[in-house]
């Protein structure tokens, strides 16, 4: 059972989740989760190690598709469709609800490449011309543009950890996306390149819905207008965020936020 928090104002959802189970082969990692995923916010998802944060997080664009012993039961919807419909094109999924991961993973390619590989293969761009445009505005909107536009052809690898998670943002965008999932994506950096992805949030969740897994409090609370308490596979408790940080409801949720485990 989950606690919604009682001010929570009703928005239409980006994305809804019923029911939603996940399983490894016999064991049960996400019981019985439901929650709406609003456009233009930012929902934190909160929890300790193991309670099932990530694998709900890639239940959301079908990357648990890839883990053959994973399997999900329940409904979840992007714009009221349903997501594991068999008439559901993966491909085309994975482009409106785009994925950043806690390690920077730029492809083996130049930076130019590393943007432009997703409209290319998504046919979303007509003229070579357009195609710049692409590269040229996504890296403008992830904040990277003006470090990087005199060498769009050096390797996306040769880049900081920070720019690389700013180029992963970046390809990201470049598929004209409608949701961001970002699984831990300052884990792996420093405090300035964690303001920088922080800064970054703020401005695209004006555009985008976006969901962030994160183990830090303090960012949840900084960049999150929502957060959802994970414990054990389910959500126990879900507000807004000011909500959940100063007036939780549930034990477990003050013993979390307290810092009593996890
Ligand atoms: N590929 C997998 N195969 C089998 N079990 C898995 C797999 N991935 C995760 N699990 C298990 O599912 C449960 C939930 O893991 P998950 O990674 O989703 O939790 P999490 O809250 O994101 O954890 P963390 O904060 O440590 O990343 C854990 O018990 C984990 O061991």
């Amino acid at each position: 059972m989950t606690v919604i928090h009682p001010n929570l104002e009703a928005v239409d959802p980006k994305m809804s989740a019923e029911g939603v189970s996940v399983y490894y082969g016999d064991k049960q990692a996400i019981k019985d989760v439901s929650i709406a995923i609003p456009a233009k916010y930012v929902t934190a998802f909160i929890g300790p190690s193991g309670c099932g944060k990530s694998t709900f997080l890639r239940a959301l664009n079908r990357m648990n598709d890839t883990i053959p012993s994973a399997r999900v039961e329940g409904q979840i919807e992007l714009d009221g469709e349903d997501i594991y419909s068999n008439k559901m094109d993966v491909v085309q999924l994975r482009a409106r609800v785009g994925m950043v991961f806690q390690k920077p993973n730029p492809f083996p390619k130049s930076i130019y490449d590393n943007i432009a590989y997703g409209p290319r293969i998504h046919g979303i761009f007509e003229q070579k011309g357009d195609l710049d445009g692409i590269v040229e505005s996504s890296l403008r909107r992830a904040g990277l543009w003006d470090e990087v536009k005199d060498r769009l052809n050096d390797p996306g690898t040769a880049l900081s950890g920070g720019q690389q998670q700013r180029l992963c943002i970046a390809r990201a965008i470049a598929v004209d996306p409608e949701v961001i999932l970002m699984d831990e994506p300052c884990s792996a950096l420093d405090p300035i390149a964690t303001a920088k992805i922080e800064e970054l949030i703020a401005e695209l969740s004006s555009r985008y819905a976006i969901v962030i897994v994160t183990h830090s409090m303090q960012q949840a609370a900084r960049v999150s207008d929502r957060t959802a308490f994970f414990h054990l596979g389910e959500i126990v408790e879900y507000g807004r965020t000011s909500d959940i940080f100063t007036n939780p409801i549930e034990q477990r949720t003050k013993d979390y936020i307290t810092g009593r485990y996890g």
